[in-house]
């Protein structure tokens, strides 16, 4: 069941120096369970994506879905008591009140949303402390604790009317790294518990270790299927291949490569399936294999130099979407990514290999 859904969200920033677009048409959907890391360089968009999500800014057109409630169409009071018992945010700066005790931060959603009785909510926040392991600390102010303490009493906040989503903007941003892997693992403890989770971070290595990681590039999530294609670029080349890339729709059946033609550019399956042919000397054609979402094709002429190896067919039973990269852009791909240079190259030699045992 999705659990958040963003439609077509755009977002405009107008200023004295004209008009800036964050956001440019994102479609996301977001699974109940999920544990999601938003992943992208600096000013890519990730934060402005995130206060879409908890309603702390407002789309300029599209739509946004969280928990069943078009999040935009309640009133303000409806909406931050809706916000108060679904989303549980968790803030890059810890933002616990400093007059407030660790005990008294973690009851004051309770208190807001008015959700528990006042005998109950100090109970249920002695066992939140519990959870995070803090509770030693509960009668401590903000200031009298480290940074990964208050990042972890942040977090029984953030749990504190029980809420269904939690997310996070670069919650392990401020941390030293062993203070982050141990924050870190919080979340991890929490998605386990069935916590719908989305995390902005710049750490590309935590990619490896959520449910899924998207990653943002100049105001657009980078297709999934290119990132399974080139799984092993850095966030600078992917931007790269977003601001590059054009789709291309072709009908069922129809032909995207013709063999023996020159070769300008390679192509990631997007959406349907392709047969790759080959001639025998005899004439006849023989499919040697089908290929589909994020895989890719034409790479071996780029590489190599010289013409199509193979002809590449639509399926009878689907049109294709592909991306096409233009032989630069997919040449400089490969020449600074080592590890996606090693696993075309890994390709291309399998292909080859097939390919010669079909023409003998
Ligand atoms: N209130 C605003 N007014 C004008 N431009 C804005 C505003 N908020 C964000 N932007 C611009 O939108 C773009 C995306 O910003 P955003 O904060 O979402 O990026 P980010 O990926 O979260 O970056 P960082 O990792 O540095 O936090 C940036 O170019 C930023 O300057």
């Amino acid at each position: 069941m999705a659990m958040i859904q963003l439609n077509q969200i755009v977002k405009t920033f107008y200023h004295s120096g004209g008009a800036f677009t964050a956001l440019k048409g994102i479609d996301l959907t977001i699974d109940e369970g999920q544990f999601v890391a938003i992943i992208g360089k600096s000013g890519s968009g990730k934060s402005t994506l995130l206060n879409m999500i908890t309603g702390i800014d407002h789309p300029t057109s599209g739509e946004v879905i969280a928990a069943g409630q078009p999040i935009h169409s309640l009133r303000k009071n409806q909406f931050v008591q809706w916000r108060g018992r679904t989303i549980g945010i968790v803030f890059q700066f810890f933002q616990l009140i400093p007059t407030l005790t660790l005990l008294e931060n973690v009851m004051l959603p309770m208190d807001f949303c008015r959700m528990f009785t006042s005998r109950e909510r100090v109970k249920r926040a002695k066992a939140l402390l519990e959870e995070v392991d803090m509770l030693e600390q509960a009668n401590k102010y903000p200031s009298a604790v480290s940074g990964g303490q208050q990042q972890r009493v942040a977090i029984a906040r953030a749990l504190a009317n029980d809420p269904p989503i939690i997310v996070a903007d670069e919650p392990t941003g401020s941390l030293d790294s062993q203070t982050a892997d141990s924050v870190f693992s919080l979340f991890q403890k929490l998605s386990a518990q069935g916590k719908t989770i989305v995390m902005v971070t710049h750490d590309q290595t935590l990619a490896s270790k959520v449910h899924r990681s998207i990653i943002v590039a100049d105001g657009q999530i980078v297709n999934q299927y290119m990132v399974e294609a080139f799984s092993g670029l850095d966030l600078d080349q992917y931007s790269l291949l977003q601001s590059q890339l054009q789709t291309i729709h072709y009908p069922a059946g129809s032909v995207i490569i013709h063999e023996g033609d020159e070769a300008d550019c390679a192509y990631v399956i997007l959406s349907g399936e392709v047969e790759i042919s080959v001639k025998q000397p005899n004439g006849q054609k023989v499919i040697v294999s089908i290929l589909g979402k994020g895989q890719y094709f034409g790479e071996i002429a780029l590489v190599q130099g010289g013409r199509r190896t193979a002809t590449v067919r639509c399926s009878i039973h689907s049109d294709v979407v592909v991306a096409v990269l233009q032989r630069d852009t997919f040449v400089g791909l490969v020449k600074n990514s080592e590890m996606t240079k090693q696993e075309i190259d890994l390709m291309i030699r399998q292909r080859l290999g097939q390919l010669s045992g079909i023409r003998v």
